[in-house]
């Protein structure tokens, strides 16, 4: 893959349970899940009357028993306080009142309680039977219920809810907001719906998650959108509207009673050979219920109310089909994402016949340069993430993804963006589409920049997907998709967005710019690293759209990478359970690296010696990642008693540069031209060193990599490398690796005799590099906090 700069569409290198759904408060909003508050158990003011109201106490509580003794003693104080008798009765009858309101609350709630077991249960429950199984006016146990019930909400929620005014307040915005919003959802009840079907994905849904879907009806795409001529009716899983009426009417009685959690673990399961008027058994069958239930419990979401559907969209994903870091990014982020409680889909071409993806039996056609190009749409649920693989001719291109003149790529670019915009309309992902309400797109360097102009162009100027948003992340800002002028018609936009695309530099002098398009109408930017968004902003490290960033520097966020644990783990890596490799954790990091290290040199063919510093070298072979410089630093490094490792593909002089120098060193270089997973896994295992003296480098993931299996790294301190590693100071015994601050081989060569010279003979100064390098929190956990903060600010902007 050659890669170079900015040449014309060069790609290579560059490069619930418990979640609820809040149904939207207009037609383009679908629903949106939220965190289920907790459900705060306050009475309306007229039954909060009888409380004191110096002490604030309340008199009627349904909280904990607690409460209920703070209660007791608010009436004898009142009653101490000398209330006339007549008041005395007055509260005592409205009391009853109240006492009798609830009875009847509680029966309602039991009866539909019922409903919904019976439904879980196959059996047929009679409404009639709700009489029996009522709560007698003078049921001793009723107190008991009431526990149960507010035990009931409690343990759901985490904790008893009090009757202070700040759970007042949260309830009335609670009840006040849409008695059909934010109602707590259980299991959701079957029903018919046209969103295309696949019944194997519904099986496969249930299989891997028991997330609670985004479900509606009544938000169906407009435009005509939701074709249901390509789908069969399907049955899906919606949330029970019969219910979701009752909390509304017992919001009619007019009394501030949180509604009972309708979770499905939740339901009173009336044994069939029981009496349903047994009251106690009930309640104890409640209690039990909940006892277990609190074990099974899920707890809420991470982002909170924040959860948003999330749709990232790229040329690359991995494991399926990855040329350089984007794959990375894209196969692990939505992960993290998903982690954090959002719905998440990835979407990318289909390049080949992958073996996970299902066909979904949707299939639409959009125009490129003027011809109808039939599209069809692929779906697999992996670790809580919809991929979605989109098929077509075009797209059939093996692992040469980014092969072909700039207009064939420009013309797949178009093709896949205009699909990608409306998957979340067409493509069914465990029975339901994602719909287009609190929506946000999450598109990936300039393959995908013209994502967020459809979406502008062709939906929201038009008050289409006016709630949807875009965000656009740069990995390398070095490819662009430049083309000459013309190249807009392509692109099948309206004529004034052609300014857009408009760009002038020194070099290329007028040209069109996808990148530059796509950093105008996105919602938000991110790019990979602080480092890197700082450079982004200056004419050395803008590529020419420094001023369109800067222009645009208030929707900028740099969040560095983090790595898929799961997969890049020296523990689990599946990659060294074999030819003499072998797994290791930091407490077997000796005796586990030295074995990895002794097979990669047996693999590779080199001297075995433990004592002999291996230095590795992972990555595209091109001007960004500094091969150059290594090759210059070659005389001397072979002066030094070193191995070097380097594995790569890319530009054809530098394939050739690796091939020369095994040829020339044959006892301590090997060069591996090829892209091989397996072997970039086995030296990041079995190197002592890893070098990256790129010339410049957005965020780079092999260092994070080295350091999680105790490979201490050698970089030029540049964008994201200077972020990650910090140089080691041996006074303080702190530090991660040596940097050097310029692309200069002698600079490497300095930073690189300093490292080989702590690994010779400061071993406990090495040990501790390794230690504080593997005990590093580089998941993507924290990173995808950060995109959580980028896509709900880029949703609340108007
Ligand atoms: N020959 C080969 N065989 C096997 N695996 C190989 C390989 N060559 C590279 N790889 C793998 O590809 C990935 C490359 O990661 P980089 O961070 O170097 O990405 P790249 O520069 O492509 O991406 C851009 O995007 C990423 C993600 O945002 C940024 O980290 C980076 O700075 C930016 O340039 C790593 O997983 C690496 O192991």
């Amino acid at each position: 893959m050659a890669s170079i700069g900015p040449l014309p569409f060069t790609a290579e290198a560059k490069s619930t349970e418990g979640r609820v759904l809040l149904y939207g408060k207009t037609k383009l909003c679908p629903p949106v899940f939220y965190t289920p508050r907790k459900p705060p158990l306050v009475l309306s003011s007229a039954l909060r009357g009888f409380g004191n109201p110096r002490t604030g106490e309340d008199g009627c509580n349904w909280g904990s028993s607690s409460s209920r003794r703070r209660s007791t003693r608010a009436t004898s104080r009142d009653t101490d306080g000398g209330p006339s008798e007549e008041t005395l009765q007055a509260t005592i009858e409205k009391s009853k009142r109240v006492l009798a309101l609830q009875r009847e609350l509680v029966n309602k709630i039991i009866s539909r309680r019922k409903i919904i077991a019976s439904i879980k249960n196959g059996t047929s429950v009679s409404l009639d039977d709700d009489s029996s199984s009522s709560v007698s006016e003078n049921d001793a146990s009723f107190s008991s219920l009431e526990d149960a019930w507010t035990s009931d909400i409690g343990s759901r929620n985490g904790s008893v809810p009090s009757l202070e005014g700040d759970n007042e307040n949260v309830f009335q915005s609670y009840v006040g907001s849409s008695t059909l919003s934010e109602i707590p959802v259980s299991k959701p009840t079957t029903i018919s719906c046209d969103c295309g079907k696949d019944e194997a994905l519904l099986g496969e849904r249930s299989k891997f998650s028991s997330n609670g879907t985004c479900l509606d009806t009544t938000h169906q795409p407009e435009m005509g959108a939701a074709n249901s001529s390509d789908s069969d009716k399907t049955d899906v899983v919606l949330p029970s509207f019969s219910i979701i009426s009752e909390i509304s009417s017992l919001d009619s009685h007019k009394t501030d009673i949180a509604p009972p959690s309708l979770s499905n673990n939740s339901g009173i399961r009336v044994p069939k050979d029981k009496k349903e008027g047994d009251l106690e058994e009930a309640t104890a069958q409640i209690e039990a219920d909940d006892e277990d239930d609190s074990e099974d419990a899920k707890p809420p979401p991470l982002a909170g109310a924040n959860v948003m559907n999330v749709v990232l969209v790229a040329a690359e994903c991995a494991p399926w089909i990855k040329t350089g870091g984007l794959g990375d990014v894209a196969g692990s982020l939505p992960k993290a994402l998903a982690r954090r409680g959002h719905r998440v889909m990835v979407v990318i071409p289909r390049y080949s016949d992958y073996a996970e993806p299902q066909h979904t039996g949707v299939r639409k056609t959009y125009k490129v340069n003027g011809q109808d190009v039939e599209v069809s749409y692929f779906h697999v649920y992996i670790d809580g993430v919809d991929f979605v693989f989109i098929d077509s001719h075009m797209f059939r291109l093996g692992n040469n993804i980014y092969t072909g003149n700039h207009v064939d790529i420009l013309k797949r670019m178009v093709l896949f963006c205009k699909a990608a915009v409306e998957v979340p309309w067409h493509v069914p992902c465990g029975g339901v589409c994602y719909g287009d309400g609190n929506l946000v797109f999450i598109a990936n360097d300039w393959h995908t920049a013209l994502l967020p102009v459809y979406l502008k162009a062709y939906y929201r100027d038009n008050g289409i997907m006016k709630f949807a948003r875009s965000v656009l992340v740069i990995h390398n800002i070095a490819h662009q998709g430049r083309g000459p002028v013309d190249d807009f018609f392509q692109v099948d936009l309206p004529e004034h967005y052609k300014d857009l695309f408009a760009l002038y530099d020194p070099v290329g002098g007028d040209h069109f710019n996808i990148f530059a398009a796509g950093l105008k109408a996105a919602d938000r930017i991110v790019t990979v690293s602080h480092g890197y968004a700082w450079e982004l902003k200056t004419s050395e490290g803008g590529w020419g759209l420094h001023n369109i960033i800067n222009e645009n520097g208030w929707k900028l966020r740099g969040i560095v990478n983090g790595i898929d644990t799961k997969e890049w783990s020296p523990e689990f890596d599946p990659h060294l359970t074999s030819d003499g490799y072998t797994n290791y954790t930091l407490e077997t990091l000796h005796s586990g690296k030295a074995k990895c290290k002794e097979a990669l040199q047996k693999e590779l063919g080199l001297p075995v010696r433990e004592d002999v510093p291996v230095i590795g070298f992972i990555g595209r072979l091109d001007n960004q990642k500094g091969v150059d410089l290594i090759a210059e630093a070659i005389p001397w490094m072979m002066g030094q008693d070193v191995q070097l490792v380097m594995l790569g593909t890319g530009r054809h002089d530098l394939e050739q540069m690796l091939r020369q120098l095994e040829n020339q060193y044959r006892d301590k270089v090997r060069g591996w031209v090829g892209f091989s997973v397996k072997m970039a896994h086995r030296i990041t295992a079995g190197a002592d060193v890893l070098l990256m003296p790129s010339r410049f480098e957005p965020c780079g993931l092999n260092q994070l990599y080295a350091m999680s299996y105790g490979t201490v790294p050698v970089v030029h301190a540049v964008g994201g490398l200077r972020d990650t590693v910090q140089q080691f100071d041996p006074y303080n015994e702190s530090g991660l690796g040596w940097t050097f601050d310029s692309a200069d081989a002698q600079k490497l060569i300095n930073a690189l005799g300093n490292c080989l010279l702590t690994y010779r003979q400061y071993r406990k100064s090495w040990e501790g590099l390794q230690i504080r390098g593997m005990t590093q929190d580089l998941s993507w956990d924290n990173a995808a906090q950060n995109y959580e903060e980028v896509i709900v600010a880029a949703k609340y902007q108007w």
